[in-house]
């Protein structure tokens, strides 16, 4: 190895939902196993969709996890030892994952975060951004388009089969039942009063 070579660095993946970010996650700490590396893995306790002690993709590969509520609980849970540390749905964990992340960096271990950049209404979503700009390396993948099957960069919420409105709350756990893939051009975000009147909730 090139003795001027340090390890240590943030690695973010990023992405609508159905873009396949838990799957890269999943592999690439996989791979670190193979490689013999001691990787943990953590996921906020909100996302309760399936399994608790799990991160799950949509379709249906998994691997163990930590949840956690508060990103700090990251430092207390990881001790020496530990060569890689994963998040997954890093956009809802509070911002001082940001520092939890360099921390780690910083200390010679490589983390791994992934994660929604947008939320429904295709603004930038949580800690996320910030982790973009401070990672040495970003991927940011593109799920099918429901609506035209091109690239699709974001993430449609349905409710009763129809967009949802942008004041609605950002945080909504679930799957294919409210959210869809769908491309810039696809994506819609109706104002509250563009909404046919008996769609709004009394
Ligand atoms: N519109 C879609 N585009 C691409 N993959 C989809 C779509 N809908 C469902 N999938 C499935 O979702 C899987 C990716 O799931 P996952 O890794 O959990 O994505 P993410 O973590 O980004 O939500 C794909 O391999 C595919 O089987
Ligand atoms: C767009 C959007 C999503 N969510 C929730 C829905 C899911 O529980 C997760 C994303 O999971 P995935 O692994 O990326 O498929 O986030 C939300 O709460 N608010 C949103 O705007
Ligand atoms: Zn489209």
């Amino acid at each position: 190895m090139n003795p001027m070579h340090r390890d240590g660095w943030i690695e973010v993946i990023c992405g609508g939902m159905f873009s396949g970010k838990s799957e890269e996650l999943i592999r690439r700490i996989r791979r670190a196993r193979i490689a013999k590396q001691e990787v943990m893995v953590f996921k906020p306790r909100i996302d309760d969709r399936y399994r608790q002690g799990a991160i799950t993709s949509h379709n249906g590969i998994h691997t163990e996890a930590t949840a956690i509520d508060h990103a700090t609980e990251i430092m207390d849970i990881v001790k020496s030892g530990i060569d890689v540390v994963a998040v997954d749905e890093v956009q809802f964990l509070d911002d001082s994952v940001v520092e939890v992340a360099q921390h780690l960096a910083n200390r010679g271990l490589r983390v791994i975060c992934a994660g929604l950049d947008q939320d429904f209404r295709g603004r930038p979503f949580g800690p996320t951004p910030v982790l973009l700009a401070v990672a040495e390396y970003v991927t940011k993948l593109h799920a099918i388009c429901l609506r035209c099957g091109g690239a699709a960069s974001r993430t449609q919420r349905l409710i009763d089969g129809r967009a949802a409105a942008e004041d609605e709350p950002i945080i909504q756990v679930g799957a294919h039942e409210q959210y869809e893939a769908r491309c810039r051009h696809c994506h819609e975000v109706p104002q509250r009063e563009t909404l046919p009147q008996s769609f709004s909730p009394s």
